[in-house]
């Protein structure tokens, strides 16, 4: 979102300490930049809530918003848990030097080789997602002879208000065990029963991009709930509530998001009430954040190439790039802000559509936006891209990935080079 708080200095844009104007032209466009201050800053603010709350806790990125090495670095360096959700992502967090004992395995449907990654690599925890996954997890344990933390991802049936896609707490979910029908009490069952899961507690994460407080409200008195249930029938109580991430964040002037603050707030008050009522011990609370981490952190910049004004109608200006680095737009209709990077202090003049370069007429990266007066050459950034842009990006129309550059205290480095045409063709093989 605009605010008040994006520095500019000689009518530039400045990110963690860095010229972006500058930055544009030394690593090229489309070109990603996080400010790795905002993210450790983020990071630490949650920590605060948790430790007003008294509770144990663990913060456990999801790496799935934007996953690199630089990035496991980071979290490293800040003692952060992680959760991973394929054998790339966990690849790529073991080559970072992530410690694999704080980090936790998600997916709704893990392979066979991303079990025995999991396993070989004795990571922290597996979140098993459903029945399947508990016999290949089992096949894997006895075959190497070895033991591992669990987690069940249970399905609470909470509809999040947020886009349809980011929902996954409701009872027709493809995640987790369901809650209502019994499955998750039969997993419980099947897990509690083998000698090399070790069971430490239960997931659900409800969805993503929320602003309502009252379905982590709900989710926080449903885990209490369903601990309390199976304490009473199995004398098994969780000693971890992981209870997601999804925090929303806020994109433009009309989203409203409750800090994480509150929720953590929230969560923990709720969880403390009802355990002290039902006579549980206090558990450890885990969340995941990803979306909160990192997307306020990230920037997209553009060149501004050409133009089309369609005559009382409406304006597009193309960029260098578009869905290939950023589908949200295009996915989820979601909506962003954008300033001239090197005319900061210039006067909005027009209303404008930002429109990629890809073949899609859906390739509009702003459906709206004041702009000023641009010529090309201008650098345009996208705000608050840092989520869910790079780590979703695709080489349509054989366009090569962005370069990511990690901008703090005035310094930039690059971490993650711009894909060239021969890495666009270098799984490529002759047939003829
Ligand atoms: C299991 C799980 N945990 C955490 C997250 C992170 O969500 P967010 O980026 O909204 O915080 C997701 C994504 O929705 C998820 O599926
Ligand atoms: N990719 C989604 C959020 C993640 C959903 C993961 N369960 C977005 O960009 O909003």
């Amino acid at each position: 979102m605009i605010s008040s708080e994006l520095k500019s200095s000689n009518g530039h844009l400045v990110i963690g300490g860095v010229d972006s104007v500058e930055l544009a032209h030394e690593y090229g466009t489309p070109l990603v930049v996080y400010d790795v201050e905002q993210i450790r800053q983020t990071i630490n603010s949650f920590r605060a809530s948790f430790e007003q709350s008294g509770f144990k806790y663990e913060i456990s990125y999801a790496s799935k918003a934007f996953a690199t090495v630089a990035m496991y670095q980071v979290l490293k360096q800040e003692h952060l848990h992680t959760d991973v959700v394929s054998g790339g992502e966990l690849f790529t967090a073991l080559k970072a030097g992530f410690p694999a004992d704080k980090i936790s395995f998600h997916g709704n449907n893990k392979s066979l080789e991303e079990l025995e990654m999991a396993v070989d690599n004795h990571i922290g925890v597996v979140i098993i997602d459903n029945f399947y996954e508990i016999e290949l997890l089992e096949k894997v344990l006895n075959e190497k002879n070895a033991s591992i933390n669990v987690m069940l991802r249970l399905t609470p049936g909470i509809s999040a208000h947020t886009h349809k896609y980011d929902q996954t707490g409701q009872v027709d979910s493809k995640f987790g065990f369901d809650v209502e029908s019994g499955q998750a009490e039969k997993a419980l069952q099947l897990v509690l029963k083998n000698s090399n899961m070790n069971l430490i507690g239960i997931h659900a994460h409800i969805g993503s991009q929320i602003f309502g407080i009252e379905g982590f409200t709900m989710l926080a008195h449903k885990m209490v709930e369903i601990s309390n249930d199976w304490h009473q029938k199995y004398d098994f109580t969780p000693q971890v509530l992981n209870l997601g991430g999804g925090f929303g964040i806020s994109y433009t002037s009309e989203d409203e998001p409750i800090g994480a603050d509150v929720f953590i707030k929230q969560i923990t008050k709720v969880v403390k009430k009802d355990a002290q009522k039902d006579g549980l011990s206090l558990p450890e609370i885990w969340i995941e954040p990803g979306r909160s981490i990192v997307g306020p952190a990230g920037y997209n910049l553009y060149t501004i190439g050409s133009h089309k004004d369609i005559p009382n109608l409406k304006s597009y200006i193309n960029v260098d790039g578009g869905m290939g680095d950023n589908i949200r737009p295009a996915l989820y209709q979601a909506k962003y802000e954008a300033v001239v990077a090197n005319k900061m202090d210039a006067k909005l003049t027009q209303d404008v559509h930002v429109s990629g370069k890809y073949c899609e007429s859906g390739d509009i990266l702003i459906d709206s936006v004041q702009l000023p007066d641009v010529v090309p050459g201008d650098v345009l950034a996208m705000l608050d891209t840092g989520a869910y842009g790079y780590s979703m990006a695709s080489n349509y129309n054989r366009n090569p990935r962005p370069a990511v550059v990690f901008a703090e205290g005035g310094k930039a480095k690059l971490v993650v080079k711009r894909e060239s045409f021969e890495d666009l063709t270098k799984l490529d093989l002759d047939y003829l």
